[in-house]
């Protein structure tokens, strides 16, 4: 099939919209999937107990064929080819990671997005650690260092040097580095139930199905100041409040099925829970978590289309799904319940995955909690380190749990990004901003111009053809010498124009079209084994009559009203 590349393709109408990108996921698919396993090096796993009807802790026996497949531990994918991943190592410090974070990500001006609220940013750092982590600790004896800039203000503090840890890598002969992820690839709601025995033994109550919870209903906290639950990596109150929502929401399941099936076992009841739960958690990110961020009409008509089918529902009821022509069959009935396609390579996140997925920007440096019965504010405001590691259960703790979720529902202000972050056991101070745009040079992810050419996107021949903005296209040029030099975060940062409503640019946006298919294209229990007879007909209802205002409603009844006075829990909450 012939591919034009239309530039902006959201110019289209929308029926010829939705071909277009159709075609582009196919092209995606067929060009740029790579697997970083040789043939012979995938781990041998057995499978055993009840993984063909519930999901395994570590991720394993999803895929049967090959039961090690997205499991925890197993290493990163590509998606541009493996001779093309190789680390920077002449350019690694060029240009300076410090001077593109000081010069074109701090911002001096407040940007207020008026069109979402702060559990949009709360919810997709939640979401990427049920995908995908580095190891966190990276490689004491291995620093990646570079010297300051000479008009740097740090170096008034005697500071002459940044340094970070380089990230644990496996290096192999003849073959760029491989990075291993430290969470399960799958979907899976593994930062919620743990994904190893013993993390795991700690969050169950064994009672019912249920997770436990301290008397006050919330997360029990450990002595580490942190929630006892799954993951909590880079923690702050914005993940605290997803994983207590979506403990208690795992609760209540429990409960809707503990009155059907009074005969089940308390591991019965959990693993029904559990899949329901990470399904609810995966139709949510799909229909209105991704719709809110890109606020476009051809790419909501997509993410339902995924989802639902671009069938009608009565007529998807009238006729069973035969699965004979396989394309045609999930655009009708959509990919969850149809069968899986892995498109000839294992599946895996992929370091550029990872990449587009740095959204610290969406941090704010303040909140301030407020009262959630009259929307006035308290007297509480938390900058970064007060909200953040340990600190998060100050903002948790100390305020009524309803008012700091409906703070997270009423809050738009997205400022200034962190620069300065001190995080506990690390023996430095992080500048988010350098850190990012290293790690991608660390981990072979292309600069943005070759990210667009391996991604089939026309590169830039100067900088005016990133951006239509001059300011923008001036602050690019006084960091970089040349196009092809830009970094693929500074790049997508700095891109216009962007499909209209779109919070990411059109680089990105390749990503999210290949990796959202994929993520349930490739799951046994979104495909195959998403049925009655593996999840229960009560199970799949939930699933279908809920949103994610339902969820709130239901773990924090305070809520109720004011998260319905949205069409989509992600807008900003009307007071
Ligand atoms: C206060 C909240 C947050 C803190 C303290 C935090 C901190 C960090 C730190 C310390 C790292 C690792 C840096 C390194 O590579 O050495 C990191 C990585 C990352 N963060 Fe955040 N972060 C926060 C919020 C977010 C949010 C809202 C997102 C949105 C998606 C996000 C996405 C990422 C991604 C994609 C990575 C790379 C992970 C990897 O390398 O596997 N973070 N963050």
């Amino acid at each position: 099939m012939v591919y034009v590349i239309i530039a902006q393709w959201w110019k289209l109408p929308l029926v010829a919209a939705l071909f277009y990108l159709a075609a582009t996921r196919d092209r995606l698919e067929k060009r740029n999937l790579y697997d970083t396993y040789q043939p012979g090096e995938w781990p041998v796993t057995t499978c055993g107990g009840s993984y063909k009807t519930a999901r395994t802790l570590d991720g394993t026996c999803n895929e049967l064929t090959n039961p090690a497949m997205g499991s925890l531990g197993t290493r990163f994918g590509r998606y541009i080819p493996i001779n093309n991943s190789y680390g920077e190592t002449t350019n690694l410090y060029t240009p300076n990671p410090r001077t593109i974070s000081q010069k074109l990500f701090k911002r001096e001006t407040f940007k207020p997005a008026t069109t979402v609220n702060l559990f949009l940013a709360a919810w997709i750092q939640f979401q990427v650690h049920d995908w995908f982590s580095h190891d966190p600790n990276n490689d004491p004896n291995n620093y990646l260092s570079f010297p300051l800039p000479d008009d740097d203000p740090l170096r008034a503090t005697g500071q002459t040097n940044m340094s970070i840890r380089r990230t644990v890598r496996e290096s192999h002969s003849g073959r760029p580095n491989t990075f291993n992820n430290i969470n399960t690839h799958w979907w899976d709601l593994s930062p919620v139930y743990g994904q190893d025995e013993a993390t795991h033994a700690k969050l169950r109550s064994y009672v019912d199905g249920k997770m436990k919870v301290a008397d006050d209903g919330l997360l029990p906290v450990g002595p580490d100041g942190r929630d006892i639950t799954g993951f909590t990596d880079n923690w702050w109150a914005g993940l605290s409040l997803m994983h207590n929502i979506w403990t208690k929401e795992h609760n209540l399941v429990c409960d809707m099925f503990k009155k059907s099936h009074p005969e089940w076992s308390d591991q019965q009841l959990f693993d029904h829970a559990r899949l329901v739960t990470t399904a609810l958690n995966a139709k949510i990110h799909t229909v209105e978590w991704t719709p809110a961020l890109l606020q476009d009409d051809i790419l909501l008509a997509a993410m339902n289309a995924n989802w639902y089918g671009l069938g009608p529902q009565f007529l998807q009821d009238l006729i069973p799904d035969l699965h004979l022509i396989p394309g045609l069959s999930e655009a009708w009935y959509g990919i969850v319940g149809g069968q899986p396609n892995f498109d000839g390579v294992a599946f895996a996140h992929s370091e550029e995955f990872v990449s587009v997925y740095r959204f610290h920007s969406l941090l704010p440096d303040t909140i301030t909690i407020r009262n959630h019965a009259d929307g006035s504010h308290t007297a509480n405001t938390y900058n970064i380190s007060q909200y953040s590691f340990a600190n998060a259960k100050n903002v948790i703790h100390n305020n009524k749990f309803a008012d700091v979720a409906y703070t997270f529902g009423v809050l738009h202000n997205y400022p200034q990004e962190m620069l300065s972050l001190t995080k506990p056991g690390v023996d430095y101070t992080l500048d988010m901003g350098a850190v990012d745009v290293l790690r991608d040079r660390e981990r072979g992810v292309p600069r943005y111009n070759e990210f667009r050419r391996l991604l089939s996107l026309i590169p830039a021949e100067s900088m005016a053809d990133i951006s239509d903005d001059p300011d923008t296209v001036d602050d690019l040029s006084a960091v970089y010498d040349d196009v092809e030099d830009v970094d693929l975060l500074a790049g997508c940062l700095a891109e216009s124009p962007r499909a209209t409503g779109f919070a990411i640019s059109n680089t990105a946006f390749q990503v999210f079209i290949l990796a959202a298919s994929r993520r349930l294209l490739t799951d046994r229990f979104f495909t195959t084994d998403y049925t009655a007879a593996v999840y229960t007909q009560e199970g799949l209802d939930y699933i279908k009559n809920s949103d994610f205002r339902a969820v709130i409603g239901r773990t924090i009844p305070e809520l109720n009203a004011s998260v319905h006075t949205v069409d989509n829990a992600f807008k900003p909450w009307k007071v």
